[in-house]
């Protein structure tokens, strides 16, 4: 953790930038992977009576090489929308273009991989025949097969566990398995429901890095969660529902920059130098919302402990704050318990 950086935080008319956040951006048409066309999905029930209606005239884009995130609470219609881009369902009114074709046409799911939020993979089977028996139903040769879930398993890092049957998985296991299931076709669109769901947070960072992974080879990911933080961190744009309706869309950046606080970070500020800018901006009118040490995230310090103890197994000091509110006398005990354990180890 870096404390030796300071963070100042202030507000000025100056600052405020009153562009809006959500306006799409033009797109040029070619780069659109998934395109909706004010798309209506109304569960009927037996009678053909109307019972849900659980996607309402979604108007959205999907563009290639982008990593777009479908946001919303249990109900908004987020599945919904995903099987009507696999062709799973079809729409009441409107359509799904993907890759410029219908959606309902099936041959365009050769180019698609999906993570759906539970997968329904055989037990008794192992990785390696699971990944082979999906390599077959797209009918690749034996040398493929064989060359593709060497790739795909070390992909996942469950090289080590190929030959353990599923039954005997981890949940996060499982989902590594399901992610690998998904790319067998080295899919250019990639369909993700939920894929941190029951991994702990190293495997969460894995998999959060192999979706931008993905991206960074050029594949499209459109993916539904729940973990907020997880989108913030890996998607580029995103579409917010609520019973059905898009509610926001636009790019992560714009969607949460705050527009009227400005943000400074610098290192190796004297106490004078801080009390000079403190005044600057008391001169400019600006009012002073805060001036401290910028915190981590706690994944970064979960990640940080678990990697350190990894590297020097043992007993690990504790923090000296012990959970006590911070002090600059605190942080003085702390660089001396850091110093100390700097000597502890050479
Ligand atoms: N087969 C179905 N028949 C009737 N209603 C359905 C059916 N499937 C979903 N619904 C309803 O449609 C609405 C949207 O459901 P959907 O599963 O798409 O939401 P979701 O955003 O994916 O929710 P969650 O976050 O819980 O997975 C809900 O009100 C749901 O009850």
């Amino acid at each position: 953790m870096d404390t030796d950086s300071t963070a100042v935080a202030g507000s000025t008319e100056a600052g405020a930038d009153n562009a809006t956040a959500t306006a799409p951006s033009q797109s040029t048409g070619s780069d659109v992977v998934i395109e909706t066309r004010n798309l209506n999905k109304i569960y009927k029930d037996f009678w053909g009576r109307k019972k849900v209606h659980a996607v309402k005239s979604l108007d959205i884009e999907v563009r290639k090489g982008e990593i777009f995130g479908l946001l919303g609470p249990n109900g908004s219609g987020k599945s919904t929308t995903i099987k009507l881009i696999l062709g799973l369902l079809f729409p009441t009114t409107g359509r799904v273009l993907v890759f410029d074709k219908d959606a309902t046409e099936t041959k365009k799911n050769e180019r698609i991989g999906y993570l759906p939020e539970e997968s329904y993979l055989y037990q008794f089977l192992n990785a390696e025949e699971t990944l082979d028996f999906y390599g077959r139903l797209f009918d690749m040769s034996g040398a493929q097969r064989r060359e593709r879930v060497n790739e795909l398993l070390s992909l996942v890092g469950l090289q080590a566990a190929r030959h353990r049957q599923l039954r005997e998985y981890s949940k996060g296991m499982r989902r590594r398995v399901g992610l690998a299931q998904a790319l067998i076709n080295d899919p250019d669109l990639v369909l993700l429901d939920e894929p941190t769901t029951g991994l702990d947070p190293i495997g969460i960072r894995e998999m959060k890095d192999l979706i931008i992974a993905l991206r960074d080879q050029g594949k499209t990911v459109l993916l539904c969660s729940h973990q907020l933080g997880d989108v913030q961190d890996v998607c580029d744009r995103v579409a917010i529902l609520h019973q059905g309706e898009l509610k926001e869309l636009g790019r992560v950046t714009d969607l949460l920059k705050v527009r009227d606080i400005t943000e400074v970070h610098a290192t190796g500020l004297s106490e004078d130098a801080k009390a000079e800018i403190r005044d600057v901006i008391s001169r400019h009118g600006g009012d002073l919302k805060s001036m401290d040490n910028p915190t981590a995230t706690m994944e970064d310090l979960f990640l940080d402990i678990v990697r350190e103890s990894e590297a020097r197994p043992g007993a690990r000091r504790v923090s000296a704050s012990m959970g006590e509110p911070s002090s600059d006398a605190a942080a003085g005990q702390e660089d001396a318990v850091a110093s100390k354990d700097e000597a502890d180890r050479s």
